[in-house]
């Protein structure tokens, strides 16, 4: 990635199945982000465009921070696909295959297994009160139309499980759920069914973005929703618009994995950056 100039802000584009980040080095002192800042960077007619922006920082115990903000410039727990891809730079540029990653969720372990690059998401959250939900709701059955399950991965997600995702009105069904009373913090909105007990089709609608071609953390919910509603094993592979993502629920975490793509580096022009 560029160093920093004094004419814009260097970034790099990136996505992960289909799933676009813009990538801020802010170990080089880049300026402090901002939620209009986000939101102007994230517009996708007048700046660059993402569904994710994520931000590095240096870490004492880590070999990286990654804080995550979603389109509209509300910040994220979680962003597997973009976790992806920082941990596919970071492998490069560093030639090693196990990173340490902290985010807003904590501790979260890479790894490059027979030049596949692996990211632990970490334990799922199935206690109300880390989704988060609603007190005294049962994640299992939420009371929705629809019988959805909630799953936290360090960002809530409400997963549906449908006769067939391709027929879903996602835009439609996502909206009226994402700012549902029964999250706190809002959701992400996944509609999911069943190929085979290790394979499902999954489309989604995120939390502060919207309908995103693929959700690496959503991936990881509906996989982990999968098998606790007896749909599915604890591997596999996730049919998302953008691409395939597999997931294996291990004792240790819930480990993902896909495609990941480098798209640019660019600078952020002063004018991008006056939008604010
Ligand atoms: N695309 C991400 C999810 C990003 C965050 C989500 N919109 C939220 O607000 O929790 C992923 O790959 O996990």
């Amino acid at each position: 990635m560029e160093s920093r100039r004094s004419s814009g802000l260097p970034f790099c584009k990136m996505h992960g199945a289909g799933n676009d980040f813009v990538i801020i080095d802010a170990r080089s002192g880049a300026a402090a982000l901002t939620p209009a800042l986000v939101r102007a960077v994230g517009d996708r007619h007048r700046g660059v465009g993402f569904d994710q922006l994520a931000e590095l920082h240096d870490h004492g115990q880590a070999d990286i921070e990654i804080r995550f903000w979603n389109a509209d410039g509300s910040r994220a727990g979680a962003c597997g696909n973009a976790t992806r891809c920082v941990a596919h730079l970071l492998m490069t540029e560093r030639g090693v295959d196990r990173l340490h990653i902290v985010t807003a969720r904590g501790d979260l372990w890479a790894e490059r297994r027979e030049g596949v690059i692996w990211v632990n998401m970490g334990a799922p959250l199935l206690d109300p009160v880390d989704i988060p939900l609603a007190p005294g709701v049962d994640p299992r059955h939420l009371p929705l139309p629809g019988d959805p399950v909630a799953v936290g991965m360090g960002n809530p997600h409400c997963v549906f499980f449908v006769t067939d995702a391709e027929a879903e009105d996602v835009a439609r069904r996502g909206a009226a759920v994402e700012n549902d009373p029964l999250f706190p913090q809002a959701t992400n909105v996944e509609f999911a069914s069943v190929i085979a007990p290790d394979h499902l089709r999954l489309r989604v609608w995120e939390r502060g973005t919207g309908i995103t071609l693929a959700c690496g953390s959503g991936a990881c919910a509906t996989a982990v929703a999968a098998h606790l509603r007896g749909l599915t094993g604890r591997q596999v592979t996730i049919r998302a618009d953008g691409g395939d993502l597999a997931v294996d629920w291990r004792a240790d975490g819930v480990w993902l994995t896909g495609p990941v793509a480098h798209v640019f580096d660019a600078v952020l022009s002063p004018e991008v950056m006056a939008l604010a």
